[in-house]
């Protein structure tokens, strides 16, 4: 029986950056999760052991550090375009890098009555949301995919689901009023393969969070798939460079509780908010004649 190597990719995950920038007493921070992935010509460590063309993963943990400090982060986008790219050009075995980056997201502590010059060197982490990006680049062309996962958000009417179908396991009573909630994991493809017009990885983040937000927010919902499409549709009519986005939404049930042993009517107001089992709704929204090219699983 003979066997061939598959697949394969290499490289360090999880790399915990954070990176403060101190030029003026009024710091920054970002604060990140690195991975690095590397594949090309890596037949001959997997089949004899030679590492004559393995870049350590360690090496690849020192080149994030070593370019944080060099290069400063700033988008973390921007930041795994410069890893990825660096890793292709200069290791001639290495063909294709793979870099996501998490991004846990700090707020500045104000501090009312403070004088306008004070020192501001204190943070809170803000909310739950993390912010992610994947770049691929193969020597040629990039893929570059932004996004953001955590982010819980709960509609407390507005939200319907009935007329769905019914066999002889369906016991779900047809709801007319109910809680919509959801902790949406969404990635968006950016159209940019390369070249000058690199898009603004910032402006393009804040105004696909806000048009999730929103569109969540304005649908009346008569099933999570419906908000799902609006969410996704949102997104791609907004930004003119997304082609793509991927939405992965769990249905955090909220069920009402029944009060009437104790004499109580429970006209939507009292909850239980289960953890699991849930629903979970996925899809992928296009602008019309795009590839879907975001894995699905
Ligand atoms: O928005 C929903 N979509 C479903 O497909 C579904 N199925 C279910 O039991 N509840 C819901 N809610």
């Amino acid at each position: 029986m003979t066997t061939v190597l598959g697949q394969n990719q290499y490289g360090k995950a999880e790399v915990r950056l954070v990176r403060v920038v101190r030029d003026t007493p009024r710091h920054s921070i970002r604060d990140l999760n690195v991975s690095i992935a590397l594949s090309g010509e890596l037949e001959a460590t997997h089949l004899t052991g030679s590492n004559a063309q393995v870049l350590p993963t360690d090496t690849a943990k020192n080149t994030v550090y070593a370019f944080a400090r060099d290069r400063g982060v700033g988008e973390p986008e921007d930041f795994a375009i410069e890893l990825a790219g660096h890793f292709v050009t200069s290791q001639p075995t290495i063909h294709r890098a793979r870099v996501r980056v998490e991004e846990y997201l700090w707020d500045r502590i104000e501090v009312t009555g403070a004088a306008a010059d004070a020192p501001a060197h204190s943070f809170v982490r803000s909310g739950t949301e993390v912010r992610t990006c994947e770049i691929l680049f193969d020597g040629t062309a990039h893929q570059a995919v932004s996004g953001l996962k955590e982010l819980t958000v709960l509609n407390s009417t507005g939200s319907e689901f009935h007329g769905f179908v019914e066999d002889r396991y369906t016991t779900l009573r047809p709801a007319t009023d109910r809680i919509l909630a959801t902790r949406v994991d969404a990635r968006w493809r950016h159209a940019w393969t390369g070249g000058d017009d690199r898009p603004d990885f910032a402006a393009s983040y804040a105004a696909a969070q806000r048009h999730l937000l929103e569109a969540f927010a304005t649908t009346h919902s008569l099933s999570l798939q419906q908000t799902l499409y609006a969410m996704g549709r949102s997104v791609i009519r907004n930004l003119p460079g997304v082609d793509e986005i991927r939405l992965s939404l769990p249905n955090k049930h909220h069920f009402l509780v029944d009060l009437e042993p104790f004499g109580l009517e429970n006209p939507g107001e009292v909850f239980h908010a289960a953890d699991r089992p849930y629903g979970l709704i996925e899809g992928t929204v296009l602008r019309e004649g795009a590839a879907q090219l975001l894995p699905t699983d």
